[in-house]
């Protein structure tokens, strides 16, 4: 470590965290009850940095929500939400949601003993997407994302659709849909399997025009059949904002089987399998309390390390 980042890293000394991933989307994650510590967007990047820190796709801090500031009508409309994850990507800026992230959230209290799950319960978490519900189940850690918009530089919904993505190692534009699943996405839509693994993300893709918040940029290949067994399969590569290229991305993977869905026409699939370069995550369709369509995630959660920082 360099002498400018031990001495910006001084203030988290013996700050003890975890390291943990889903599907290879990695986290450093830090609890925090007594909102005892404020991390700066250069003291993240520090701790994210993959030669000269811990390395991780994002730092998650887990809090609570009535500490947290501009969270205040979410602590009053769900005081159930005790614990809210302030998440962070690798680049030190500030990120809605993380869908990966909030089941590695939730396994993370639990092994803190800061909450406990039993099967058939779920905990209610806040976000700055607002209130998730995360509960166990048979793929590892269920999270209900919420209801989705396609969505367009902040434009209504039906002028929102189409986008174009030039990205290299393709040879030209390709068509994409820009999706909000509390957090931006833009699915671009290849044509085969060759493609999706020709594409270079090393760079951010350009995308035209850039919606307002910036973009995670998923691109997506369906398989052969699209759907078998009732059950939609895709594969997914993502450049993450904030990031760069992640092994995996949850929101992400929920915006490309709507985006595919949509491309598609009607589908007869219950759940969609959607694989990643770190494995597989599962996504299903429901209807919420709120009469719109939910979307769930579910997949593993793991913590690979403990240490203490400095
Ligand atoms: N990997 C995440 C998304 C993390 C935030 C993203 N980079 C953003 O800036 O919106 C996921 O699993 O959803």
């Amino acid at each position: 470590m360099s002498h400018h980042a031990a001495e910006a890293l001084a203030p988290l000394a013996a700050v003890p965290f975890a390291k943990g991933h889903g599907t290879g989307n990695d986290f450093v994650l830090i609890a925090d009850p007594e909102a005892a510590h404020v991390i700066s967007a250069e003291q993240v990047a520090m701790l994210c940095d993959r030669h000269q820190g811990i390395g991780g796709d994002g730092l998650i801090r887990a809090v609570r929500t009535r500490d947290v500031a501009g969270a205040e009508d979410l602590h009053r409309a769900h005081p159930e939400a005790e614990w809210f994850m302030d998440y962070r990507n690798g680049d030190g800026s500030i990120a809605e949601m993380c869908g990966n992230g909030v089941r590695v959230f939730v396994h993370f209290l639990i092994d803190q003993d800061l909450i406990a799950l039993a099967p058939g319960e779920s905990v209610a978490i806040g976000t700055r997407a607002g209130l998730k519900r995360v509960a166990l189940s048979e793929n590892g850690y269920a999270v209900d994302i919420g209801s989705w918009r396609f969505t367009f530089a902040g434009q209504a919904e039906e002028k929102a659709l189409d986008s174009l993505v030039e990205t290299p190692g393709i040879d030209a534009a390709r068509p994409a849909l820009s999706v909000d699943m509390g957090n931006p996405h833009t699915v671009v839509a290849l044509q085969q399997r060759e493609e999706l693994e020709a594409a270079e993300l090393y760079t951010v893709p350009r995308v035209d025009p850039v919606p307002a918040e910036g973009t995670n940029v998923e691109y997506v290949v369906p398989s052969e059949p699209l759907v078998e067994d009732g059950i939609g399969r895709i594969a997914m590569r993502v450049h993450e904002r904030g990031v760069g290229e992640t092994q995996s991305c949850g929101t992400g993977a929920c915006a490309a089987v709507i985006a595919t869905r949509h491309w598609a026409g009607n589908v007869a699939a219950d759940a969609w399998d959607v694989e990643v370069p770190g494995g597989v995550v599962r996504v299903r369709f429901s209807t919420g309390d709120d009469g719109a369509e939910h979307v769930e995630l579910s997949g593993p959660a793991q913590l690979v390390a403990h240490g203490r920082i400095g």
